[in-house]
């Protein structure tokens, strides 16, 4: 692995029980970039996403991380690593504040000391736009700002890699732009991205990547306009769309 390389899946069979759905997957992301995946639905997107925190543990292949592989590291480990999620419905602690909620990932999901830990989510708060409503029970927040507290979360763990799933979903299209804006700035923070997404124009102008999978494993990877535009991609995802 290179030392641009932040990621790679090497030929990567995953699934559940006896039921495999990733595929002979391969694809490799580099440091300081939003890599973009998208795909019908159950194509395996959301499963790459568990075989890269460790929620579920190959068969075969090899996922190497920031120097490390991972392959079959458990999923505490992964997350001090670096790796850190978000889940495609935000599931904050609705009686908690906004801060107690990023507080909790940072001390419990990082283990970082109380004092650390407040600091970090502190940060993560200025990052996602959400210092001023900090008080705030998470039960009363808005759509996007769940949203915004799902990853704060995420960034309570101190990550180097953020995934973000569906984090656009069920927003409007001006909250999507503000979504769209707080990404370009976590990217600028240093952060390298990889984010799902089924909002076809966020991820051509927000990735810098993006990879299109199907049953499983890579279609196709490039640069996000010509992607979108393949005949390839077509077929397989808008096609799918189309008839739903
Ligand atoms: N815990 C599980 N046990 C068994 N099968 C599962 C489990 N989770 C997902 N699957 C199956 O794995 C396949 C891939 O699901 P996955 O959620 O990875 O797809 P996806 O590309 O993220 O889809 P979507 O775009 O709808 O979110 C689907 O057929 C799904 O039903």
């Amino acid at each position: 692995m290179d030392t641009d390389t932040i990621l790679s899946f090497e030929h990567v069979n995953a699934g559940y029980g006896r039921v495999q759905i990733l595929n002979d997957l391969s694809f490799e992301m580099k440091r300081g970039e939003v890599y973009g995946v998208i795909g019908p639905n159950g194509c395996g997107k959301t499963t790459m996403f568990n075989a890269l925190i460790g929620l579920i543990i190959p068969t075969k292949g090899k996922i190497a991380y920031d120097g490390h592989d991972v392959t079959k590291t458990n999923a505490a480990a992964r997350c001090k690593l670096g790796i850190g999620r978000t889940y495609q419905v935000p599931r904050p602690f609705e009686g908690m504040s906004v801060f107690e909620n990023v507080l909790v990932a940072s001390v419990h999901g990082a283990g970082h000391s109380e004092k650390d830990g407040r600091r970090v989510a502190l940060e993560a708060l200025k990052l996602t736009e959400l210092y001023e409503k900090r008080e705030i029970r998470a039960g009363e927040l808005t759509l996007l700002d769940r949203k915004r507290l799902e990853i704060a979360r995420a960034l309570g763990t101190e990550p180097k890699l953020l995934l973000l799933d569906e984090v656009a979903a069920g927003l409007t299209e001006a909250e999507v732009q503000d979504v769209m804006k707080m990404v370009a700035n976590l990217k600028a923070a240093g952060y390298s991205i990889i984010w799902i997404e089924h909002v076809i124009q966020t991820m051509v102008e927000s990735t810098d990547t993006l990879m299109c999978m199907s049953e499983g494993h890579n279609l196709l990877v490039g640069e996000p306009l010509e992607v979108m535009n393949s005949k390839l991609v077509e077929e397989v995802y808008l096609g799918v769309e189309e008839d739903e």
